[in-house]
């Protein structure tokens, strides 16, 4: 059985109809009116323990609704919802005692007392005995480094500190399932892979991670698995190399040559399938082709029979190039074939 279930889960929310201005709240004051608006239309979705997906959409899209659902915060309009066995808004101190949940936009520690006083308190209301306490934190001073951070009151922490901090508040209590939104919103790249390398090692330790983020880095580095929502709805839920194999394969390499070439019609017709462009100076050459069509040795021996290269980049295709453009509506996959 999924650990996390949701069957065309369905949230509605109504909302004020109001016109402009003063004249319109007034107005409203005498004559409410209300619009509905579907925040999350009727979502399927079924994770196993283990698992770690990144949940994805536009702004709007119902990620943080969805969420909201699943730790009970929320009660659904229609559909159903159920976290290891439990309904989370009809059972919500048991959901929470299975739940962590990190907020990069915003903190669950007790901004005047220091860390290790809003650990301490976490610890009682989850009813942690000491030892167990003891231990988790140990674990968690090893990958997130909180000694030096313990005795700092939550307002004087820097943002990478503040979620170090953050991340143990949501983990002290070893929960099964973590959401994640947005961890490494406004982080130095140092302390991003420092959070991003922490999230894989709890999965892989067997916690079930759901990440709602915009940063598709954090995607790339922790999930296997891709669920894009779009209008309230699942447009995409699938296997995150199989979306870049089926819409992000171009690669392009970039080569640098000992001497500036007159043309790059010799290396262009030496591979046709692939396009061949001048670099940003005169001695270097991009060639962006179909990484099931042309491999990058191929490129390598056609520019290398017509120049002498001196070095080698490949960027790699990203999903962030899937991602636009489901967001912009370029591209509609379909949720029930997969890309
Ligand atoms: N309490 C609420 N009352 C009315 N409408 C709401 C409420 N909460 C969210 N919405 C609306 O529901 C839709 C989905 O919002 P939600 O916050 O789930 O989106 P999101 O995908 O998390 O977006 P973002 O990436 O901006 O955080 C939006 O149109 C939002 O305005």
């Amino acid at each position: 059985m999924p650990l996390l279930e949701a069957e065309s889960l369905t949230k509605v929310f109504r909302r004020p109809d109001k016109g402009p201005g003063l004249k319109g709240a007034v107005r409203h004051l005498v004559q409410r009116r209300y619009s509905e608006h579907v925040a999350v239309d009727g979502v399927d979705l079924a994770v196993e323990a283990g698992e770690a997906v990144a949940y994805v959409g536009p702004n709007g899209a119902g990620k943080s609704t969805t969420v909201k659902m699943l730790s009970g915060i929320l009660v659904p309009t229609s559909g159903s919802v159920r976290v290891a066995g439990l309904v989370p808004h009809q059972h919500r101190v048991e959901n929470a005692r299975r739940i962590g949940v990190v907020f990069g936009q915003r903190t669950q520690l007790w901004w005047d007392l220091p860390v290790q006083d809003s650990l301490a308190l976490l610890r009682d209301m989850h009813g942690i005995g000491p030892r167990r306490y003891a231990e988790t934190l140990e674990r968690l001073d090893a990958v997130l480094e909180l000694a030096d951070l313990l005795p700092v009151t939550a307002r004087k922490l820097s943002l990478g500190q503040r979620m170090r901090a953050d991340l143990a508040a949501a983990l002290v209590h070893e929960p099964s399932i973590v959401y994640l939104d947005e961890p490494t919103i406004g982080l130095d790249i140092a302390v991003k892979d420092r959070v991003r390398a922490f999230v894989r090692q709890i999965v892989a330790d067997g916690t079930t991670v759901m990440l709602t983020t915009h940063d598709l880095g954090d995607i790339e580095d922790i999930c296997r698995r891709l669920v894009i929502l779009d209008g309230g709805r699942v447009v995409y839920d699938g296997d995150l190399q199989a979306v870049k194999d089926a819409y992000a394969r171009d690669r392009v390499v970039h080569l640098t040559l000992a001497e500036p070439l007159a043309s790059t019609s010799g290396i262009a017709a030496r591979i046709p399938a692939a396009r061949v462009a001048d670099g940003a100076s005169d001695r270097e050459v991009t060639v962006t082709f179909d990484r099931l069509a042309v491999s990058a040795v191929e490129v390598l021996a056609a520019a290398s029979a017509e120049a002498e290269v001196v070095d080698v980049r490949i960027d790699e295709p990203a999903i962030e190039d899937v991602v636009r453009k489901v967001y912009s509506g370029e591209l509609r996959p379909s949720p029930q074939a997969g890309p």
